[in-house]
């Protein structure tokens, strides 16, 4: 389906399973609209001129706290969020990537925009689950077992 939306155009976000141990962070999102309030990824909107693995360390460390290492690129996803007060399209590159330090602890710095960062196992989600990513479980898709891919393999940036 094609859509002007008014005008929108679409914007690409990053966003990450930081994987520890069997689990990943997902932290609740405080919703606006009084929607919700589903669990999601950290992760952001990729800024001019990033590379995909910069954007996934900036939005990890401004939202949490932590210091990611050995980003791989994964999958991506094109959606549309029609049901927004605002519509919106995305394309979200999903990268996964591991702890510079595992003895470090998620801190919700962003705590406007999250209830608070929660490591949990892939077989025992919280529901709801942010869209995409209740799709992408739906289908079978595990972030640990998923090929990843080098960025540089996949991007050379510039
Ligand atoms: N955070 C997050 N965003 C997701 C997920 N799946 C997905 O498609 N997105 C898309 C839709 C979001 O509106 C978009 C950007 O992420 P965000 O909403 O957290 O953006 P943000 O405020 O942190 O970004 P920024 O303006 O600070 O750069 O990424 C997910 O699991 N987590
Ligand atoms: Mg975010």
């Amino acid at each position: 389906m094609a859509t002007t939306a008014g005008g929108a155009t679409p914007r690409v976000a990053v966003v990450v399973f930081v994987a520890n141990g069997q689990t990943i962070l997902l932290g609740r999102r405080r919703s606006s609209s009084g929607g919700c309030s589903p669990f999601a990824l950290p992760g952001g909107h990729l800024e001019f001129g990033e590379s995909f693995e910069e954007c996934a360390m900036r939005e990890v460390k401004e939202e949490t706290g932590l210091d990611i290492e050995k980003t791989e690129y994964i999958t991506v996803t094109n959606n549309l969020f029609l049901d927004k007060p605002k519509p919106s399209h995305y394309v979200t590159i999903f990268v996964r990537a591991v702890l510079a330090d595992e003895q470090q602890e998620p801190q919700n710095l962003e705590p406007e925009k999250c209830e608070g960062w929660e490591w949990h196992s892939w077989d025992d989600l919280p529901r709801p689950l942010y869209g995409n990513l209740e799709k992408l479980a739906k289908t079978g898709f595990n972030p640990f077992t998923a090929h990843g891919m080098s960025i540089g393999e996949l991007l050379q940036f510039p």
